[in-house]
């Protein structure tokens, strides 16, 4: 964890609001508040370039929380990137999905990407899975090639139902559960 102390030091001080019985934790990297840094953003965005290698045509996002680590992974890559939006464009090839989260639901809507495409996935958070699972079943569907999937933030165990349901491995930086109000901290849990 040496590696991502910014990351972790900034979780640990996460505010915990309720939507309905959901516990959600507000964080730099998953809402943009209290405070976005170059510092985190660049730690993040740094560990996933060292860790892996990004053999792919193009970076696919979710909307909205997906945007800027998608941005910053571009800009370092130079791999370009799509995102997968709340909004419908009516365009030729859309794909809609429906997503659902433990506070939301709505549609997905995807452009830009079409069959035999090279993509890795990229979001903040995966919780129930509710947002990740569809969006990997409509590529699939499409004949995507799914090279890999990066979430920085796993939460809860939704991330082993996507991977069961997928067969994609999902690779993330950090686990957090929310225990008795509190945030914990550990490494990601490997399948
Ligand atoms: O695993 P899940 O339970 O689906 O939760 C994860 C999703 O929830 C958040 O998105 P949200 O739709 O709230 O939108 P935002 O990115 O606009 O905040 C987050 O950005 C993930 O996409
Ligand atoms: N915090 C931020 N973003 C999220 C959460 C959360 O608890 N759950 C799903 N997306």
């Amino acid at each position: 964890m040496e590696m991502l102390k910014k990351l972790e030091k900034t979780l640990k001080k996460a505010p915990i609001i309720k939507k309905g019985e959901y516990n959600y934790f507000v964080h730099p990297i998953t809402d943009g508040i209290p405070l976005t840094t170059p510092d985190i953003l660049e730690e993040v965005v740094d560990e996933i370039t060292k860790r892996y290698t990004l053999d792919v045509d193009k970076i696919v996002c979710i909307e909205a929380m997906g945007i800027h680590l998608a941005t910053a992974l571009s800009l370092k890559t130079r791999i370009p990137f799509v995102v997968v939006r709340k909004r419908e464009y009516g365009l030729p090839g859309e794909v809609a999905v429906h997503q659902t989260t433990g506070y939301s639901e709505g549609e997905l809507y995807i452009n830009g990407i079409k069959e035999g495409d090279r993509v890795l996935v990229i979001d903040d958070v995966v919780s129930t899975g509710g947002t990740l699972l569809p969006v990997l079943q409509a590529l699939k569907k499409m004949n995507v090639e799914v090279a890999k999937v990066i979430v920085i933030i796993e939460k809860g165990e939704g991330k082993k139902l996507v991977e069961e349901k997928t067969g994609h491995k999902i690779d993330t930086l950090i686990k957090v559960d929310i225990i008795d109000d509190k945030i914990i901290t550990s490494p990601p849990k490997e399948a």
